[in-house]
C-alpha cells in the first residue's frame, strides 16, 4: 500500500498554505535540496570536468528517463530527458511527420491543446510547407481522424478543464487510419496512470515541473516507441544525439535508440534535482495514486457545490463530472475568476487561473490531505459569499498567472 503520509513528509510545504497548484509547479522535495548541494560541492566543485566520467553525468538524461518510464507505462530505454517541453513537441512532431505516409497533409489537434503545442506545429508546418494544422473541438477528434491525417498531436489532459482523452482508443483509431500519434503528457505524468506501451502510442512528450516536482524549468522528456526508436529522425540533430559524439565526425549518425532524441549538453544541476525529486515516486502504486486523486477531486467538487450552488455563487464546474473523464485537476468557471483566486491565495489556498474565467485547482495525493481539500472548499465559499474578491488589492493582474 502506498503510504501517502510518508510521501507528504518528503516535501517542503510552507506553513499556512494549502497547495492546489502542483499541476503547474510542484513543491520542493527535501531530497532535491540535499542533492543539489552535493552536486554543486562534490561534483562540479571538486571533480570539475572529471565529473562527466566520475559522476557519470553523461548517462543522467537516460537514467532519469528510465525512472519516468515506469510512471508512464513505457519500457526501459524508451524515454530520455532534456530541453523544454516545447522543444520536445517540435522533435516528436517532426519525427512523426517523417514517419507518416508522404501523401498525408493534415496534423490533427484540438482546441483544448496548450497554445505552445499549436504554435510549435504552426512554425514547423510553415517551415516544411505543404501541410496544414487542423484544430477541432476535443469531442470531435475521433470523428476527424481519417485518411488525410498524417499525425494526431493531442494533449491527454486538457490544461484548462482537466478533460481526459482516451489515449488507447484514439491511438487505435489513428493507427487504423494509417496516422502516427504524438501525445503530450504534461498534465498526465504523475497525475494519472499512463500506459504508453499498452496503448501502442508512437511518440509522447511531457514536462517534469508539474506533478513530478522537478522544479521551475526542469528538463522535459520524450518517449519513442521501441519499434520507431531505430528509425525515427531526430530532426534537431545535435551532437549528443550522435552515435559517437566524441568521435567528432563531420557527418551526423544518429544514436541507435532513444538517445538520438538528445540534442546538446544536459542540464546536470536541473537533472540531478529531478532525479532526487523522483525518489518520492519509489514505491508509489499508480493505481492507488489514481484512487486517492479521485477521492480528493470528488471531495472538492462535492464540498464546493454544497456550499456554493451555481445560481447563488456564479461558480460552474468546468471539468467533466465523471472522475474517469478528467485528470487530477478540477476547474470552475466564475466571472471574477482572477480576483477570486487572488483572495484565495491571500487566505493561503494557492491555485491559479486560466483566462478568461477558469479557476484551476490541482490535486496531488503525494502531499495533499482530504482535510485540506475540505478546508479549501470552505475558504472558496467564504471568499465568494462575502464578496471578499471585490477588494481593490485583488484587481491588479500579475504578469504571470
Ligand atoms: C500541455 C503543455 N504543453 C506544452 C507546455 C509548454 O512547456 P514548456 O514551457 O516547458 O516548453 C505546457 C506548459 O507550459 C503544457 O501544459
Ligand atoms: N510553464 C509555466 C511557466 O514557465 C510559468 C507559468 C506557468 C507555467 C505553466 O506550467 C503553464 C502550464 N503549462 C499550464 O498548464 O497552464
Amino acid at each position: 500500500m502506498t503510504d501517502f503520509a510518508a510521501t507528504r513528509a518528503l516535501f517542503h510545504l510552507p506553513e499556512g498554505v494549502i497547495y492546489l497548484d502542483g499541476n503547474s509547479l510542484g513543491p520542493l522535495p527535501l531530497a532535491a535540496q540535499t542533492r543539489v548541494g552535493q552536486v554543486l560541492r562534490e561534483q562540479w566543485g571538486d571533480q570539475l570536468i572529471r565529473a562527466w566520467n566520475d559522476s557519470d553525468w553523461m548517462a543522467l538524461p537516460a537514467r532519469v528517463g528510465d525512472r519516468i518510464a515506469r510512471l508512464v507505462g513505457a519500457p526501459p530505454a524508451s524515454v530520455v530527458t532534456g530541453d523544454t517541453l516545447s522543444i520536445k513537441v517540435f522533435q516528436a512532431l517532426a519525427a512523426a511527420l517523417a514517419l507518416a505516409p508522404p501523401d498525408r497533409r493534415v496534423v490533427l489537434s484540438d482546441s483544448g491543446n496548450f497554445p505552445s503545442d499549436l504554435y510549435i506545429a504552426d512554425g514547423l508546418l510553415t517551415a516544411l510547407g505543404g501541410r496544414e494544422l487542423k484544430v477541432v473541438a476535443p469531442e470531435e477528434v475521433a470523428d476527424a481522424i481519417n485518411e488525410s491525417v498524417a499525425v494526431t498531436m493531442l494533449t491527454e489532459v486538457d490544461y484548462r478543464t482537466g478533460r481526459l482523452h482516451d489515449m488507447a482508443a484514439l491511438t487505435a483509431r489513428a493507427h487504423a487510419a494509417g496516422a502516427i500519434t504524438v501525445w503530450d503528457l504534461a498534465h498526465s505524468a504523475g497525475a494519472i496512470p499512463v500506459h504508453l506501451e499498452q496503448a501502442d502510442a508512437d511518440f509522447a512528450v511531457g514536462c517534469t515541473y508539474k506533478y513530478l516536482n522537478g522544479g521551475p524549468g526542469s528538463p522535459a522528456f520524450i518517449y519513442v516507441a521501441p519499434r520507431h526508436a531505430g528509425v525515427a529522425q531526430p530532426i534537431l540533430s545535435g551532437w549528443l544525439g550522435h552515435a559517437e559524439p566524441f568521435a567528432f565526425e563531420r557527418g551526423y549518425r544518429p544514436a541507435p535508440g532513444i538517445e538520438r532524441m538528445r540534442v546538446g549538453t544536459p542540464p546536470i544541476v536541473a537533472l540531478s534535482i529531478l532525479d532526487a525529486a523522483l525518489d518520492a515516486w519509489d514505491g508509489v502504486d499508480m493505481g492507488e495514486l489514481r484512487a486517492a486523486s479521485i477521492r480528493l477531486t470528488e471531495t472538492f467538487i462535492r464540498e464546493v457545490e454544497r456550499r456554493c450552488p451555481t445560481d447563488d455563487c456564479g461558480l460552474a464546474l468546468a471539468s467533466p463530472r465523471d472522475p474517469h473523464a478528467r485528470g487530477s485537476q478540477v476547474s470552475f468557471r466564475h466571472d471574477h475568476a482572477y480576483p477570486v483566486m487572488q483572495a484565495l491565495i491571500a487566505r493561503g489556498v494557492i491555485g491559479d487561473v486560466r483566462a478568461p474565467d477558469i479557476l484551476r485547482f490541482g490535486f496531488t495525493p503525494l502531499y495533499l490531505s482530504e482535510a485540506e481539500v475540505v478546508q479549501s472548499a470552505t475558504i472558496l465559499a467564504d471568499v465568494i459569499d462575502t464578496r471578499a474578491y471585490e477588494a481593490p488589492e485583488y484587481q491588479h493582474r500579475a504578469a504571470v498567472t
